[in-house]
């Protein structure tokens, strides 16, 4: 069988790919591979030539270049021994420190020339203290070993070897080894040392201007990753920047603080550079300069470093960047921590990248259709998967992307009409609010902790969990007539303030400029995004001003070919990253979007409550029987009925205490868990409770999934989460706080379906929240 792969050719067709053949009998296999291996030995020796005719020419070029290379190698060795001797007298006369206490006396410096003349002072003392010590300890030494010689030699005179004992026998066999290897090597190590010094004062003298590449080999077939500081210097020589390149012609070596390494998937490189050049030149003929190191703009990647004059150069291997990102590690299983962040894409580096999500506030934006939807919906089902967080989403415009998500949101609106505008406004505003009740809560805590951790968010009572609402097309929100201005003043505070509490703002638009969105927004936020934009304009309203001319740019990102690819400042500690996002599907009939959104709100059935300790807050807040029976099991796998009772007891007096064993039971068979015995006594079981929760989930969502509408209209209204959800969005309660069954009535297991209005988790107009008191 022939398989012609379906791969594009060269001219950028795409070849359909065909599968070819034949039956054939052994007989015939045989005879083929016979006839294959003469074909390969033929080839092989084919290859030998080639190999001997390349050894030949090469030889031939060296032979050729021979007398001029030894003049070359003579000036070397005098160059490097005059260097040698420059670094000896430096080191001696501590002349570094010296031209530093002059630079100091002129710039008239009093502190920075003291500074520098008792440095002088201690590093003089230091260095003959060393030297001291490394004599005392060179003289202790051959003492030491003359002595033992000695000793050795008296012994060896007055005893016959015969009569020694085997261990003493064994040291002198080991001497007279030792001194036969030094006689035989004593005759070379003269020469030895000769060669060996002459060798390294040539390479201590070697040209390191760029163009000096006789060492090169003519034909390196590597040169596509290969990348050294030989190569970058000679591609900074011919980059047309007046003052680098008189430097360099006068004879100048760059200084690289950082030598080129292999960095993930390309190589990195930090260089100072001379008097009168900053890297915001370079990254100015960051075209010029990606053509002389033979890579694509995308893969060359001049920024500013730690000053304005050391450039810091990232270049990737050659194509690495056009693969994408791989399958999201999150796509089959596993769990999130938002405060830990959520998986997004890899770096140049080749690493995977977590988005910082709690206490950081994202705008992601670009040209149409590059991937900034799927950014935001890749950020919000890493959320979903984590059980604390509640999900908003709004979008301006009239799009489904957000649809597989909403079993998981706690409010959704989608669409062009103005209630759209007018309950992401709403939204806003009840964040804002809740901002508030959040701020008296932290300052209600033992400690007054600063800002929301994930002990204070687990626990359920306080209400701390994050809340993370993502506004696609925002733009449209910010630029409507009627609710804009207020949309931008609700932003700006939440995104000021929000982040110590937990509340989290994605906002993406196709259009980052400062008439859609408000400069405060693109100033304030922590994380920016960039794929594809047109201008300057766009790359600093949303990467930060002055990015653009520091070389961080998104601008170098092609329409379409560079989809998914995305430029991020404030995700990581460096001051930019190429990021190729995950891409997780759900368009032309693939939805890879639901099963994970399923995923996560199983996670929300198994989730642990943790116990509270705010009792005000307890008061307020009704009961979620089965949460609390799992909580008080502790992880055991099976508890007595009247233990689990007496810590329900402990755990929420008020409304545990009147209940006997009898209603404990009711409530279990409610949930269908039937009591056990074990050993005797009743016993609940862990398991049981578990799969009631799972079960519970499961039945809300396929409730929920019943009931919902077809995606394209103004999408459901979610108006209560899910029961199990992280927060309760009913009305009176207050964020954070999961529903339970009543006491007296039936577990349903459904999805406390709204009314039909969008209410959210957050106490409505008039009611207090506990910590609002
Ligand atoms: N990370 C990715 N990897 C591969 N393809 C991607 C990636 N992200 C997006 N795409 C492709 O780009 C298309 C557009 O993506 P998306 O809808 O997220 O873009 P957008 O910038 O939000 O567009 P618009 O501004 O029009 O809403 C997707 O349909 C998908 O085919």
């Amino acid at each position: 069988m022939t398989p012609r792969d379906d791969r594009q050719t060269g001219r950028g067709e795409l070849v359909r790919q065909v599968l070819d053949g034949e039956l054939v009998d052994s007989e015939t296999v045989v005879a083929q591979r016979k006839a294959s291996s003469k074909v390969n030995s033929a080839v092989r020796s084919i290859a030998d030539l080639d190999a001997v005719a390349r050894a030949r020419s090469v030889v031939a070029y060296r032979a050729r270049t021979a007398p001029r290379d030894v003049v070359r190698l003579t000036w070397f060795l005098t160059r490097g021994t005059g260097r040698w001797i420059a670094k000896a007298w430096r080191w001696a006369s501590y002349a570094d420190l010296r031209a530093d206490a002059r630079a100091a006396r002129i710039a008239g410096d009093v502190e920075a020339r003291r500074t520098a003349q008792e440095l002088i002072r201690s590093d003089a003392k230091a260095r003959w203290a060393k030297f001291g010590n490394f004599l005392r300890r060179t003289l202790v030494g051959l003492a030491a070993v003359t002595v033992l010689l000695v000793l050795l030699a008296l012994v060896d005179a007055v005893l016959d070897r015969s009569a020694m004992p085997g261990w003493l026998r064994a040291v002198y066999a080991v001497r007279d080894a030792l001194t036969a290897a030094m006689s035989a090597a004593w005759p070379w190590i003269p020469p030895l040392t000769v060669v060996g010094v002459v060798v390294a004062a040539m390479w201590e003298g070697r040209d390191r201007t760029p163009g000096a590449g006789w060492l090169t080999r003519p034909d390196r077939d590597d040169s596509d990753s290969w990348v050294d500081e030989r190569m970058i210097t000679r591609a900074l020589a011919h980059l047309g920047i007046a003052p680098l390149n008189s430097f360099l012609k006068g004879g100048g070596e760059l200084v690289y603080t950082v030598a080129a390494r292999k960095d993930g998937d390309g190589t990195q490189a930090q260089i100072r550079l001379p008097l009168g050049v900053t890297a915001e030149m370079v990254s100015d003929r960051r075209k010029v300069l990606a053509a002389n190191l033979g890579r694509a703009s995308l893969e060359t990647w001049p920024t500013t470093g730690e000053e304005d004059g050391v450039l810091d150069l990232w270049v990737a291997d050659k194509g690495t960047l056009s693969g994408g990102a791989g399958d999201w590690p999150l796509l089959h299983d596993g769990a999130v921590d938002v405060f830990e962040g959520v998986p997004f894409g890899l770096t140049q580096r080749g690493l995977v990248i977590n988005a910082p999500l709690v206490g950081s506030n994202w705008l992601v934006g670009g040209r149409p259709g590059q991937g900034k939807t799927n950014l935001l919906r890749v950020l919000m089902v890493g959320a979903a998967l984590d059980p604390t967080a509640e999900l908003w989403a709004f979008v301006m415009g009239e799009s489904p992307d957000f649809d597989p998500l909403v079993p998981r949101l706690s409010r959704y609106r989608m669409g062009m009409d103005d209630s759209v505008a007018a309950d992401a406004v709403q939204a806003l505003e009840d964040l804002l609010g809740e901002m508030e009740r959040r701020g008296r809560t932290l300052g209600g805590q033992s400690g007054r902790p600063p800002k929301v951790s994930r002990r204070l968010a687990d626990n359920p009572r306080l209400g701390l969990h994050p809340i993370i609402l993502s506004i696609d097309e925002c733009h449209e929100l910010f630029q409507h007539r009627k609710y804009g201005k207020r949309a931008e003043e609700l932003a700006v505070k939440l995104i000021k303030r929000g982040r110590k509490y937990g509340i989290v703002l994605l906002l993406a638009t196709q259009s980052p400029t400062k008439d859609s969105i408000p400069k405060e927004i693109t100033r304030n936020v922590s994380c920016g995004v960039a794929f594809a934009v047109a201008d300057h304009i766009a790359n600093d309203g949303l990467l930060g001003s002055g990015k653009y001319r520091a070389g961080v740019r998104a601008t170098e990102l092609r329409m379409h070919t560079d989809r998914g690819t995305c430029v991020a400042v404030g995700v990581t500690h460096n001051s930019f990253e190429l990021v190729r996002t995950f891409y997780l599907p759900f368009e032309d009939g693939i939805d890879e979007v639901t099963p994970v959104i399923r995923r996560a709100i199983s996670n929300i059935g198994n989730l642990p409550l943790t116990a509270g300790s705010d009792l005000k807050e307890v008061e307020a807040v009704p009961a979620d029987y089965l949460r609390d029976i799992q909580s008080v099991i502790q992880g055991e796998s099976r508890v007595r009925t009247q233990t689990v009772l007496s810590r329900l007891v402990a755990l929420n007096p008020q409304e545990y205490e009147p209940w006997t064993a009898r209603d404990l039971r009711a409530v279990l068979l409610g949930f269908g868990i039937q009591s056990r015995k074990s050993d005797g006594a009743m016993v609940v079981r862990s398991e049981d409770v578990a799969d009631a929760i799972t079960r519970r989930a499961e039945s809300a969502l396929e409730t929920y999934m019943d009931g919902r509408r077809t995606p394209g209209s103004q999408g459901p209204f979610p108006a209560a989460s899910l029961s199990l959800g992280p927060s309760a969005d009913q009305r009176g309660r207050p964020s954070g706080r999961r529903a339970g069954p009543l006491l007296n009535g039936p577990e349903t297991g459904r999805i406390p379906l709204s009314d039909g209005h969008d209410k959210g988790s957050l106490p409505v107009d008039g009611e207090v929240g506990p910590g609002g008191g």
